[in-house]
């Protein structure tokens, strides 16, 4: 059987790190005999300059009708005028793939421990899931925008934070057991909304699940003094968008860490939580890893290659700890040069298949 795979690479860096998950996917497909036909379509600002759209409807329907999305990034100062913008078509894209569940895990490598701004014995054990809500709240509420006043509208209902939790929460079982649910209760509506569902849902179906509350605020003060105390963070998408850059830099760049984006229908979109990265764009200086351990995602969550997933985490964890490194993790390898020293780590790592018998 062979999956479809839409590649989007987007603007900035997003071709370069694109390029970097896709020989990662080529590798990892000829060592477990997987069959991957993939096709790249315009989309973001390299879309609005072609299409004047930045998800033209080719786009659109090649993505409805793929196994799974691949995406680098989009956006950069050339569409920050007046006109349409990059970010305007993610966002319709993950309405459109219904992706309502962003995961986004943090983790620690090993040889990159001193790269943390935080000292050893802080973040020592660290290991995050963000789940953070994707397609609600004021990402997608209604927008004024004059040149007095302007409005940006925040709402959610008890169904979408319900489905979210669930999410946090079956992660949680499969992990420490723990959920702090991210709010600002304290103020706003949408808020006491989502604690009072997130509360009402553990007790009806996850009592065994240890959940915790804290305010965006504290969090994102509690998140750098002592990141080990969480285990899975559930929160709504703009605090989660914060918190998640916030919680990269624990393990040293931006540019080590995935996501996976996740619906009821679709396989789903899987992108780095970085952006275009213009101040780096086209010198073969973007990290590639949180890319390719996107990629990984991809296979786990979308093609349910858990096998192949775990070869190109084993590669990633090896490429690191034998410090094949771009600049912002301390190395001087390019983006090419890394995704070239995981691809053959990749194949190193592959279980030998048996020579036939000969006559
Ligand atoms: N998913 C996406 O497509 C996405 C995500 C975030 C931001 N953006 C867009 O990207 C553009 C730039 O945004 P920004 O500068 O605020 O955030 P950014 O994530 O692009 O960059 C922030 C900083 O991190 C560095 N960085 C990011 N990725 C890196 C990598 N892989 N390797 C090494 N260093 C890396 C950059 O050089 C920069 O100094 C904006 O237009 C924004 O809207 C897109
Ligand atoms: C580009 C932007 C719309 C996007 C977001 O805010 O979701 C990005 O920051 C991310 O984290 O994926
Ligand atoms: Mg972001």
């Amino acid at each position: 059987m062979t999956h479809k795979i839409v590649l989007l690479p987007g603007d900035g860096i997003g071709p370069e790190v694109a390029a970097a998950a896709r020989a990662a996917l080529e590798a990892v497909a000829a060592e477990h005999a997987l069959s991957l036909a993939f096709s790249s379509h315009d989309f973001g600002g390299c879309a609005i300059d072609a299409h004047g759209d930045p998800f033209p409807e080719e786009t659109k329907s090649a993505c409805l009708s793929a196994d799974a999305v691949f995406l680098g990034a989009v956006g950069g100062p050339k569409w920050d005028g007046g006109g349409p913008r990059p970010e305007a078509g993610l966002l319709a894209l993950r309405t459109e793939l219904g992706t309502f569940a962003n995961l986004r895990p943090i983790t620690l490598f090993e040889g990159l421990e001193a790269l943390s701004p935080l000292k050893p014995e802080r973040v020592a054990g660290t290991d995050l899931l963000i789940v953070r809500e994707l397609t609600g709240g004021i990402y997608f509420g209604n927008r004024q925008e004059g040149d007095e006043n302007a409005t940006d509208e925040c709402a959610y209902s008890r169904g979408e934070v319900e489905r979210i939790a669930r999410i946090a929460f079956e992660a949680a079982r499969g992990r420490d057991g723990r959920v702090t649910s991210v709010d600002k209760a304290n103020v706003l509506a949408t808020s006491r909304l989502w604690r009072k569902t997130v509360i009402a849902l553990r007790d009806a179906e996850f009592p065994d699940v240890e959940l915790d509350h804290v305010l965006v605020d504290a969090m994102a003060m509690k998140l750098i003094e002592r990141p080990s105390a969480f285990d899975v963070i559930l929160t709504e998408n703009m605090f989660g968008d914060i918190l998640s850059d916030e919680a990269s830099v624990i393990a040293g760049s931006i540019g080590l860490a995935p996501s996976a984006s996740l619906g009821l229908t679709h396989g789903g979109l899987f992108e780095p939580i970085h952006g275009s990265a213009p101040d780096i764009a086209g010198q073969g200086k973007a990290n590639p890893i949180g890319a390719i351990l996107s990629a990984a995602m991809l296979l786990r969550h979308a093609l349910g290659e858990e096998a192949a997933a775990a070869t190109i985490e084993r590669a990633v964890s090896k490429c690191l700890a034998d410090g094949v490194n771009t600049g912002d993790v301390g190395g001087s390898a390019t983006t090419q040069e890394v995704a070239q020293a995981v691809c053959e780590r990749i194949r190193a790592a592959a279980p030998s298949i048996p020579l036939a018998a000969t006559a």
